[in-house]
């Protein structure tokens, strides 16, 4: 049963120590901000949110974290956390008593925040996961070539709208991608049509075939560190980086809803803290299938 006054009596200043430690992260580099963002949506939609996602392979056990679609996860995500793990482990009543799902939720509400997005109430009383293991995530997390559909029954199966999903598609205002996520757009014979011209020609420029697969460039080509509805001015603009973004504004039954994120970004912030929300209610553990923590990376 989560409740934003979970800690009120177990470590009453949880969210000012993790605000801190997420903030001086913040400080020495932004991106702090997508990663932390992508690890909590990544954690939610395997296994629910318990913090799987941080765990590290053993000998014994390959982790979330080395299946082929966590790869990609920044490592300054999962150091946000260990750092405001870290923090509120050092308060004496507080030790030990905060899961590092919770603070992964609390965290993602930070950034977006630290972005320029809006504040929101996060509920707290998650445990962490006994399990993690890649092949859970296997078929549970969307894929960038994806369709309409695919993406509506992987957030449905999550207990998430078509809306949820446009909303929290929004994301993708911040943050880097790498150069195969989206090379078959701007190398298919011809161009992928969606794809404004311009912007096409400009994504084949940073992205040359067989660039250096380390490149990453900025999902968001207009405030790509600012948290604002401006994914869904691109959208309209074709400017939608992946398949899965485009398509949003392609089908006509998503159009109407990134045309009004588009337009009003007090209707966006409020359907996409909404969604924030029911995510971070997905799969939650209790004391009877989870534990807390003392190492979030060790089970
Ligand atoms: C709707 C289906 C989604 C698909 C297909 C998708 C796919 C992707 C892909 C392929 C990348 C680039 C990874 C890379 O190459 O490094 C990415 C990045 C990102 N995604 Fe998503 N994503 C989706 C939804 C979400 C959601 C719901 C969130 C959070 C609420 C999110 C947050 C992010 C962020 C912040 C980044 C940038 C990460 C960074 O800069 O380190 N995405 N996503
Ligand atoms: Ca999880
Ligand atoms: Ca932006």
């Amino acid at each position: 049963q989560l409740s934003p006054n979970h800690y009120a009596n177990i470590c009453p200043n949880v969210e000012s120590i993790v605000r801190r430690a997420v903030q001086n992260k913040f400080q020495q580099t932004f991106v702090t901000v997508p990663a932390t963002l992508r690890l909590f949506f990544h954690d939610c939609f395997v296994q629910g949110c318990d913090a799987s996602v941080l765990v590290a392979s053993t000998g014994a056990n390959q982790a979330e974290k080395d299946h082929s679609d966590n790869l990609s996860l920044a490592g300054d995500g999962f150091d946000t956390v260990i750092k405001a793990k870290a923090a509120v482990d050092a308060v004496p009543q507080c030790r030990n008593k905060v899961s590092c799902a919770d603070i992964l939720a609390l965290a993602a509400r930070d950034v977006v925040v630290l972005a320029g997005g809006p504040s929101y109430t996060v509920e707290l009383g998650r445990f962490d996961g006994l399990v993690s293991r890649a092949s859970d995530v296997n078929g549970r997390l969307p894929q960038p070539g994806f369709t309409l559909n695919q993406l509506n029954s992987l957030f449905a199966a999550n207990g998430l709208t078509q809306t949820d999903m446009i909303a929290l598609s929004g994301a993708h205002t911040l943050g880097f991608s790498h150069c195969n996520r989206f090379s078959n757009r701007i190398y298919s014979t011809p161009v992928d049509p969606t794809l404004n011209k311009q912007y096409a020609a400009q994504l084949q420029q940073m992205c040359p075939r067989n660039v250096d697969p380390r490149i990453a460039i900025n999902m968001d080509p207009n405030t790509p560190r600012t948290f604002d509805n401006f994914y869904y001015k691109n959208l309209q603009n074709g400017q939608g980086l992946f398949t899965s973004d485009q398509i949003l504004f392609t089908d006509q039954r998503s159009r109407p809803t990134v045309n009004s994120f588009a337009s009003n970004a007090n209707v966006f912030n409020s359907n996409f803290v909404a969604a924030m929300t029911k995510l971070g209610r997905v799969g939650v553990k209790t004391a009877r299938n989870g534990k807390i923590r003392t190492d979030c990376s060790v089970l």
